[in-house]
């Protein structure tokens, strides 16, 4: 018999600019987890790689254009469900390159460009903390190179 996994597997993208600053979104307030800030992406859909969710949701939310062969892994986080419930694993890609000018295009929600202490200091849904954690020496990283330039 087939059986289907009961894990909603959620992507999202670390957008990093050349002055080690990453790309925020900010949630509707009518949404769950509203007006926290979070690493944009959504669900991956039926028949859909994480790539491809990654390229979709990024073209969808913010207007932006980001080829599959630029994205790289950079960590996960998981969320064990309640009896009965559904498991939550929300992968964090990274991307240096990207084309267009990031615009929050989901009514209600918001964007903006932050360095590592200032993504530090955002109010996240629980699952993007560590994840924000995780991106901090990819940051600094970055921020070091352009100062040393
Ligand atoms: N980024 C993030 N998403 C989370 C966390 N916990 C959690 O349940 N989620 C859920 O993971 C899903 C992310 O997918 P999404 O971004 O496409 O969802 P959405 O509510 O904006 O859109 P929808 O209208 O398609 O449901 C949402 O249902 C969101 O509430 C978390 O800690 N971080």
């Amino acid at each position: 018999m087939e059986s289907f996994s009961t894990v909603m597997v959620v992507v999202a993208l670390a957008l990093i600019d050349a002055k080690g600053r990453v790309l925020v979104q900010q949630r509707p307030a009518d949404k769950q987890h509203g007006g926290l800030w979070e690493f944009p992406g959504g669900k991956v859909e039926a028949g859909e790689s994480c790539e491809q969710a990654i390229v979709r949701e990024i073209d969808e939310e913010l207007g932006l254009t980001v080829k599959a062969s630029a994205l790289f892994p950079i960590s996960f986080a998981n969320q064990v469900a309640s009896p009965g419930g559904r498991s939550i694993v929300l992968l964090l890609y990274g991307a240096r390159e990207w084309s267009g000018v990031a615009v929050a295009l989901e009514p209600g929600s918001a964007v903006l460009w932050v360095d590592a202490q200032q993504m530090l200091a955002l109010p996240m849904p629980p699952l993007d903390v560590p994840l924000a954690r995780a991106i901090i020496p990819l940051l600094e990283g970055v921020a070091k190179a352009e100062t040393a330039s």
